[in-house]
């Protein structure tokens, strides 16, 4: 049997860096056998082509207004539940299940991964850093990979349930490296307690990956790169599973 390589990704595209996104899956796509189609999902109708999403960084709050606005809110959570999806900055925020730092009147979230985020956890604008991490799964793992980080979420606890697949930490922070004098937790000074959710920049739970920073903001193209590859396996599983049940 040969493996399935042409996919289907959607960009939500409510707000936020969405070309960002565009133009590094097309990069993906030139130098690898992958063939991606990129569908920027506005409505719900975009939403059932696609095999896998990506929620990009923005805002979250508005975010999720839009996402009600188009009808897509209850149609997204499906799809989270069902398929590959990988939330960066505000997208994280999209995809935990519990959020602390909410604007007045709410935040709507998705769900999907067992993480508590806290929205612009580092601090305000003036406060955004980008730091060098060393990320487990891209290729080329011992060149760092620039952390971009705007009004970036923290995550504050990381909790999966019984029935949940385990999450992996594929990326920590390093306090030290941090600018504005941010810490991570009084009770590890030296940030290398495993239990310490805060150091987490990136994770993977089951079929859906999570990155407080932006990958879409650099111009490496190797977190995306990890998107496609890793879970192309798992699309190419999705299609044939749907092919053969029709
Ligand atoms: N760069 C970002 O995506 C920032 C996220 C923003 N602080 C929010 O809460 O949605």
């Amino acid at each position: 049997m040969t493996q399935d390589k042409a996919i289907t990704i959607g960009i939500l595209a409510m707000q936020g860096a969405v070309a960002e996104h565009q133009v590094m899956l097309k990069k993906v796509s030139s130098h690898t056998p992958t063939t991606i189609t990129i569908v920027l999902i506005r409505e719900v109708v975009d939403l059932s082509r696609c095999d896998g999403l990506i929620i990009p960084g923005g805002e979250s709050t508005t975010m999720a207004l839009l996402a009600r606005l188009a009808g897509l809110t209850e149609p997204l959570r499906e799809f989270v539940q069902k398929k590959p999806v990988w939330g960066t900055c505000a997208g994280a925020i999209l995809l935990s299940q519990a959020v602390e730092g909410v604007k007045k009147g709410g935040q709507e979230l998705l769900g999907g991964v067992d993480v508590k985020t806290e929205r612009n956890g580092w601090g305000s604008q003036i406060e955004s850093f980008e730091v060098p991490l060393f990320v487990e799964g891209l290729r080329e793992p011992d060149r760092p990979f620039t952390g971009v980080f705007i009004r970036a979420p923290v995550i504050l606890d990381i909790t999966p349930s019984t029935f949940s697949p385990p999450v992996q930490i594929l990326a920590r922070l390093s306090a030290a490296l941090l600018p504005h004098g941010q810490t991570l937790v009084a009770a590890d000074e030296d940030d290398t307690d495993p239990r310490d959710a805060r150091t987490v920049v990136a994770l993977r739970q089951g079929r859906h990956l999570l990155t407080t920073f932006h990958p879409e903001l650099t111009t490496d193209d190797r977190f995306h790169e990890f998107f496609i590859t890793e879970y192309i396996a798992l699309f190419a599983f999705i299609k044939i599973t749907l092919a053969s049940s029709v």
